[in-house]
């Protein structure tokens, strides 16, 4: 049932900086072969020589895409279509691409506010909604979404960021139960503050609230924060939320396995006849 990394297609949005490189990294020391995505191409060739460091055989590849995963759904169509043809039908994808800009609600601009809901909440719709079907197909895949503790908590400062945090946890929640009878994963990764140079940016401009709540809790290592991310992603577990919700999530489950069932069925009465 875990997802074999050796010679598997791993795609890491935002893959050339901070958490995203770091998965990249934990993936290709596994023996995967990886498609990094993010839109500044020095930063991407830094992160593949980077990455390439860490080659365990001979084989492995470290493909660079140049895109904004938050603009144009056909755009990001095609360069997966590209990287599939390049290293094979990708067996994980990781939307890590995202960033935070914290401020008082009123001091915030509006476009902020649709600045972050598309590159953080649109910027995981499109690569995931390209992969999807292929994955159905083949009956494998994993998905991964990099939400954040303020995904989880609304904090003071996070009005923008914490939207759009919130919002892929209702899609990632939604979507597992849609792909879960194509033996699809999704998972969610909710990480806690983590020096990257993300992190390091959000900082100039955070307000003092914020900054004495995010103080609170300790700074992660990026390494740290990816490996969790990576296992988690390879061996589904379940938290305790959704233990507690599984009696109903069940019961969900096996009327989306029935309808499909039905479907199946009716598809083939329909060749035949
Ligand atoms: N660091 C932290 O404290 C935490 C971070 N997170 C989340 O983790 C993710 C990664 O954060 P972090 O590592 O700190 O960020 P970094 O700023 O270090 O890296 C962000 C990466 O995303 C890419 N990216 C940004 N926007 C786009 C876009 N529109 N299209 C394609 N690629 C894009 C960047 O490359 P380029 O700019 O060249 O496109 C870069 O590779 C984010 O979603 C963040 O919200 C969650 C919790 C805590
Ligand atoms: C069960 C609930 C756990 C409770 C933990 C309470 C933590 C409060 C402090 C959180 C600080 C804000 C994190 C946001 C990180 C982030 O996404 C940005 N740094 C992005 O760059």
């Amino acid at each position: 049932k875990p997802l074999a990394l050796p010679g598997a297609h791993v795609v890491v949005t935002g893959g050339s900086s901070g958490i995203g490189k770091c998965i990249a990294i934990e993936c290709y020391k596994q023996g995967a072969f990886i498609t990094l995505v993010a839109r500044n191409e020095d930063k991407l060739l830094q992160a593949k020589k980077e990455i390439e460091k860490h080659s365990i055989n001979d084989k492995q590849v470290v493909l660079c895409i140049s895109v904004d995963v938050s603009q144009d759904y056909n755009q990001v169509e095609n360069v997966i279509k590209q990287a599939q043809e390049k290293l094979g039908p990708v067996d994980m994808l990781v939307n890590c691409a995202g960033m935070a800009v914290s401020g008082k609600f009123e001091d915030l601009e509006v476009s902020t506010f649709e600045r972050l809901m598309s590159i953080n909440y649109l910027g995981s719709v499109y690569p995931s909604r390209a992969v999807i079907t292929t994955m159905k197909e083949r009956r494998v895949g994993r998905i991964v979404f990099v939400s954040s503790q303020a995904g989880q908590l609304g904090l003071f400062g996070f009005t923008a960021y914490s939207a759009s945090k919130f919002a892929i946890r209702g899609l990632a929640e939604a979507l597992q139960m849609e792909v879960k009878p194509y033996n699809v994963y999704i998972t969610v990764a909710y990480p806690p503050d983590t020096d990257t140079p993300g992190f390091a940016e959000e900082n100039r401009t955070k307000p003092l609230e914020t900054r004495l709540i995010s103080e609170t809790t300790s700074v992660c290592k990026p390494e740290q924060v990816a490996k969790q991310i990576v296992k988690d992603a390879i061996v589904v577990t379940m938290g305790l939320f959704r233990t507690i919700a599984l009696f109903y999530l069940g019961s969900f489950d096996s009327i989306v396995r029935r309808c499909m069932m039905q479907r199946e069925k009716s598809e083939i009465a329909n060749k035949t006849a």
